[in-house]
C-alpha cells in the first residue's frame, strides 16, 4: 500500500463513502441540502448538493486533503518553487494573470515585469490589426488571422474564442489549423486570399512537427502566390518560448511573442498564446478574462478548503474516482458558445492527471485521471445521457449554465434551463419500480406486460451532479470558469501526489512518428519491425490495401 491509501482519511473514506444514503432521501430529510452544499466565488455559483455526500464525508475528503499537504502544495505551486520536478520547471501559469505589481519570483527573478511587456507588446499588435493597420506586403489591410498550433497552443484559443464569439471585432475573421492531416490547411487556404492574411504560428517548443509542417505549407503557399521572403515578415508571427528556432526559422525577431518554460501548454492561453483570442476580442476584453482567472485564483488561495471550489469539485472527482470506481467525467455545457469547452478541459485534465507514478517514482496503487468528455446540451440529451441515467457505469457530470442568454429569443432560453435542471432531477432522483408501474397504470397492457416494462423503465438515480452557473457568459466568467477547472485538476494531482504538469506519455508516439516516417520514404520494404508495422508501412508505400 502507498502512504496516501494507508492513511487514516483514505481509510475512512472507504467505509464512509460507502455508507451514505440514497441522494433521493438526503434531500427528503433536509429541506437546507442545497444552502448547505451551495456557494459562489469568483461569479460562478457551485450547487454540489446532487453529490453522493453527507456531514461526515465531506468531513473525511476535506481531511484528506489536508493530510495529503493540499495547502503546502498550493502555496508551492503559486510562490514559483519547481513543482513540476521531471522537467525541472516552476508552473506558473497564475503568474499570466496576476496582478501588474505582482512579485512571483523563479530563479530569484521576479516574472510579472516580463509578462506585463509581453501583454503591452500584445496590446500593439493587436490595435493595429484590428484598426486594419497592419498592412499585407502589397499594402492591403488583413481580413483574416490563421492561427496554427495543436494541443494547448490550439484548443486554449480556439475554444476561449469561440465562447466569447458576441465579442468578436466584426473586421476579422479568424481560423484555427491543428492536424497535420493535409486537408486541414489546404481546405483553410482554398477560401484565404494571400495579400490580406496574417498567420499566427503558436508553439511553445517551436519543434512540434504538426504545426512546424502546417506554417512550411503556409509560407509555401504565400511565397507561391507572388510573395518574396522578405513579405513574410508582414504574414507571419509566431509564439513560442524558443525564440532562437522560431528566428532561424525565418520569423522577424520583432514578430515574435515570447512565453516562458514555466508556462505549461495545456495552461497557456492567459499567456502571448491567447492572441488570436486577443486578436478578435480586443485587448480589454483579453484583459478581463485574465481577471476574472485571478479572482478564481484569489479564492483558491484564501477560501477555506470546505467553501473552496475548485477544492470541492477536485475532492468530489478523488471521491468518485478512488471509491466508486468511476472511470470517466463528463462535462455538459448547456450553452452552445460553451460547446468546445469539454474538449479543452479534456487535454488538461487527462495530459495532467493521466499518470502511474508518484513523484517520487513509486507506483500508485489506486486509479488517477478519469477519462474526461461531453459536448452541449440539449444535444447530448438525445445522444448518450441514456448511458448516464440507465448505463452500468457510474459517470459523475458536470453541468454548466449561463442564467441570461446573449441572444434571448422566445423561450428558448427557459427551454435550454429546463432540460439542464431536470436533467441533475433525474440523475439524482431516479425512477423505483412502483413509479414506474404507476405510469403505466392506464395503458392497456396485462399486468405481466406492464411489470416488464415497469423494468426497463426503472431508473436507480444516485448518479452525482454539479451545477455550475453564472449570471452570463463573459471574458471574465470565461476566465474564472477556466480557471476553475485548471485548479480542479491540481487538487486531485496533489491528493494523488503525482506531476500533473509532464507529459512524458506522449513522447514515445512522437519518436516512435519519427522513425516510421523515414521508413515510409524508404525505397526498401520494412521488415524490421513487428509484423503489423511492416505490413502498414508497405501497404502506404505501395499506395493501396
Ligand atoms: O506548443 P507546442 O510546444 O507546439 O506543443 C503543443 C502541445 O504538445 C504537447 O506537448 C503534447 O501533445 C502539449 O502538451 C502541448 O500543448
Amino acid at each position: 500500500m502507498t502512504k496516501l491509501t494507508e492513511s487514516q482519511s483514505w481509510q475512512a473514506l472507504s467505509q464512509l463513502s460507502q455508507q451514505v444514503a440514497h441522494m433521493r432521501s438526503l434531500f427528503a430529510n433536509d429541506p437546507q441540502r442545497f444552502e448547505t452544499y451551495s456557494f459562489k466565488a469568483a461569479g460562478l455559483m457551485l450547487d454540489y448538493s446532487k453529490n453522493r455526500i453527507d456531514a461526515e464525508t465531506l468531513k473525511a475528503l476535506l481531511a484528506l486533503a489536508e493530510e495529503a499537504g493540499l495547502q503546502q502544495k498550493k502555496a508551492a505551486m503559486f510562490n514559483g518553487e519547481i513543482i513540476n520536478t521531471t522537467e525541472g520547471r516552476a508552473v506558473l501559469h497564475t503568474a499570466l494573470r496576476a496582478a501588474a505589481d505582482a512579485d512571483i519570483k523563479v530563479d530569484g527573478v521576479n516574472v510579472v515585469p516580463e509578462v506585463q511587456q509581453t501583454l503591452n507588446k500584445m496590446e500593439q499588435f493587436v490595435a493595429l490589426v484590428r484598426d486594419g493597420e497592419w498592412k499585407g506586403y502589397t499594402g492591403k489591410t488583413i481580413t483574416d488571422v490563421v492561427s496554427i498550433g495543436i494541443g494547448g497552443s490550439f484548443l486554449g484559443p480556439k475554444i476561449a474564442s469561440e465562447a466569447l464569439r458576441p465579442y468578436w471585432t466584426d473586421a476579422l475573421k479568424c481560423h484555427f489549423v491543428a492536424n497535420v492531416d493535409g486537408t486541414a490547411i489546404c481546405e483553410k487556404l482554398k477560401k484565404l486570399d494571400h495579400e490580406t492574411t496574417l498567420f499566427i504560428m503558436s508553439s511553445k517548443s517551436f519543434g512540434t512537427q504538426e504545426t512546424l509542417t502546417n506554417t512550411l505549407t503556409a509560407k509555401d503557399w504565400f511565397l507561391a502566390a507572388g510573395a518574396s521572403q522578405a513579405d513574410v515578415a508582414k504574414h507571419f508571427v509566431a509564439v513560442t518560448s524558443n525564440v532562437a528556432k522560431a528566428t532561424e526559422f525565418g520569423i522577424d525577431a520583432d514578430n515574435i511573442f515570447p512565453m516562458w518554460d514555466w508556462v505549461g501548454g495545456r495552461y497557456s492561453l492567459w499567456s502571448a498564446i491567447g492572441l488570436p483570442i486577443a486578436v478578435l476580442i480586443g485587448m480589454d476584453n483579453f484583459r478581463a478574462m485574465l481577471s476574472g482567472a485571478r479572482e478564481m485564483d484569489q479564492h483558491f488561495l484564501e477560501a477555506p478548503l470546505a467553501t473552496n471550489m475548485p477544492v470541492i469539485m477536485g475532492m468530489l472527482s478523488v471521491l468518485y474516482g478512488n471509491f466508486h470506481d468511476a472511470q470517466s467525467h463528463v462535462v455538459l455545457t448547456y450553452d452552445h458558445y460553451l460547446r468546445g469547452l469539454p474538449a479543452y478541459f479534456q487535454q488538461l485534465d487527462m495530459e495532467s492527471n493521466g499518470k502511474h507514478v508518484t513523484l517520487g517514482g513509486e507506483q500508485v496503487d489506486h486509479s488517477t485521471g478519469p477519462v474526461i468528455w461531453g459536448g452541449e446540451g440539449t444535444n447530448g440529451q438525445h445522444a448518450y445521457h441514456q448511458l448516464l441515467h440507465q448505463g452500468t457505469a457510474l459517470i459523475p457530470a458536470d453541468f454548466i449554465m449561463p442564467l441570461q442568454s446573449h441572444n434571448p429569443v422566445g423561450e428558448h432560453h427557459a427551454q435550454l434551463a429546463s432540460n439542464c435542471f431536470g436533467q441533475t432531477q433525474a440523475l439524482m432522483q431516479g425512477r423505483t419500480f412502483e413509479e414506474s408501474l404507476a405510469e403505466l397504470s392506464s395503458s392497456s397492457l396485462s399486468q405481466q406486460e406492464r411489470e416488464l416494462i415497469a423494468k426497463h423503465k426503472v431508473m436507480t438515480g444516485n448518479k452525482p451532479s454539479n451545477t455550475i452557473l453564472m449570471d452570463k457568459l463573459t471574458p471574465e466568467t470565461l476566465g474564472a470558469l477556466i480557471a476553475l477547472y485548471e485548479h480542479r485538476t491540481f487538487v486531485q494531482g496533489a491528493i494523488w501526489d503525482i506531476n500533473s504538469f509532464d507529459q512524458w506519455g506522449v513522447e514515445l508516439g512522437k519518436t516512435l512518428g519519427n522513425d516510421v516516417l523515414a521508413r515510409l520514404g524508404a525505397d526498401t520494404d520494412a521488415t524490421e519491425l513487428d509484423a503489423s508495422s511492416n505490413a502498414l508501412i508497405n501497404m502506404f508505400r505501395k499506395g493501396n490495401i
